[in-house]
């Protein structure tokens, strides 16, 4: 029988692969060339590297897949070379942080770092989380500018602009892979003279992957006269993190910003349908088995316009959904006493996507209103 090996720290992992050969799982973080033993399907989330190191002489190994969208914990060469497929589930969590940036755009607007509804926000890597952002904050009327020079090679028909151009924009934030090789390399993109041209009436939000920013040359930054708001998903050498750059944040969080319930549930279903068509088996189990159902979220249009939705308003509809200011308080609190980013990260609370709410609007609001709440994600009750 086909033996598959799943990452312990992977939701609803035995009731997805369950059926589908010998099935064990392998704490997160700790897999040895010891629990590998004859394991042809290896079933991973980020906090699982896979090397030569970790796999050894494995020659039974045949697919490994992450449930996850970065595949920077991967040796792609190695895996290559050894002749063992990989895949990964590309866009599981985009929506996750895509609503993790809106959260802390519309808490530094209430705050007044920034007038949200005039600004434009600069998006790095116009992929699956970069284009889920663009699309969340049109349909709030927010102005946005899309950069992804590897895209642009590709044709993309986006209008793209350079990252000089992202860096004059109110608010840059980051969705790039980390990588070190070729002319796009994303280590390090943001470094020194970046963060010189990046001023105090500007936002640098980052939930990529730690790498990307040069982190001494941002301290360094954060430390001179007038620093740039940062807001931070994602830091260099995870969980082993420089604590003391969260004192430089105006809201940070611990590598949480794709985990919504949907997000990594949706990375779940992503790898099960892999294994699945890896294995030649039907696919029988589907997202919403295991996606508990919200009772619909009742506003009043007095609320929230109701002819027009300001920022207002969208923290009215959005905030309750989710607050990106728990998780900041939680995870200052929780690193101010010892470094518990990992467990931080493996404890981390249910929180729901808007396009999982059902929205009830007692009285009217024009269509305008409507198809802007569609268009962010919400169901609209029509009853
Ligand atoms: N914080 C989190 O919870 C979280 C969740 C999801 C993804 N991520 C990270 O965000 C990254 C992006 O996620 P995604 O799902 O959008 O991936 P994606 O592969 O769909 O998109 C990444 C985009 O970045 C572009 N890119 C690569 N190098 C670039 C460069 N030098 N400049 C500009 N653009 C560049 C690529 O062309 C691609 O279009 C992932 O690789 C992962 O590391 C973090
Ligand atoms: O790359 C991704 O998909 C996200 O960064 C994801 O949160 C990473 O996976 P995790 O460390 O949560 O297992």
């Amino acid at each position: 029988m086909i033996k598959i090996l799943f990452e312990d720290s992977i939701p609803k992992g035995q009731e997805y692969f369950a059926g589908l050969g010998e099935v064990s799982s392998f704490p997160a973080g700790k897999l040895t060339a010891a629990h590998l033993n004859d394991v042809s399907i290896l079933v991973v989330r980020s906090t699982t590297t896979v090397n030569e190191t970790v796999l050894g002489k494995n020659s039974q190994l045949e697919f490994v897949t992450t449930a996850t969208a970065g595949t920077n914990h991967l040796d792609k060469a190695f895996l290559k070379q050894a002749g063992i497929r990989w895949q990964s589930a590309a866009g599981c969590n985009a929506r996750g942080v895509a609503e993790w940036v809106i959260s802390a755009l519309l808490i530094a607007d209430a705050q007044h770092r920034i007038d949200l509804a005039n600004a434009t926000v600069g998006i790095v890597g116009a992929g699956n989380v970069g284009s889920m952002l663009a699309t969340l904050l049109t349909a709030m009327e927010i102005n946005v500018k899309l950069c992804d020079p590897p895209l642009q090679k590709r044709g993309d028909k986006r209008k793209l602009v350079t990252l000089a151009e992202v860096l004059e924009c109110d608010v840059i934030s980051l969705h790039v892979p980390f990588t070190t090789s070729g002319e796009d390399a994303t280590h390090h993109l943001i470094g020194m003279a970046e963060l010189g041209a990046i001023k105090d009436h500007q936002i640098l939000m980052n939930a990529g992957r730690g790498e990307v920013i040069n982190e001494r040359a941002l301290k360094q930054r954060m430390q001179q006269a007038a620093p740039p708001t940062l807001i931070l998903d994602v830091f260099d050498n995870e969980p082993d993190i420089d604590t003391s750059l969260i004192g430089y944040c105006f809201l940070a969080t611990p590598h949480i910003a794709g985990h919504s319930v949907e997000g990594k549930l949706r990375g779940t279903q992503m790898v099960y349908e892999q294994v699945c068509s890896q294995l030649s088996r039907p696919i029988e189990k589907h997202l919403d088995e295991f996606l508990p159902v919200i009772p619909p979220i009742i506003v009043n249009a007095d609320d929230i316009g109701p002819d027009k939705l300001t920022m207002a308003d969208w923290r009215t509809l959005l905030l309750p959904i989710y607050d990106i200011r728990e998780d900041d308080k939680h995870f200052r609190q929780s690193m101010a006493q010892s470094n518990q980013f990992a467990a931080l990260r493996k404890a981390y609370r249910i929180r729901r996507e808007i396009s999982s709410c059902t929205l009830s609007v007692r009285g009217q609001i024009n269509k305008h209103v409507q198809a802007q709440l569609k268009a962010i994600g919400f169901m609209l009750y029509e009853g």
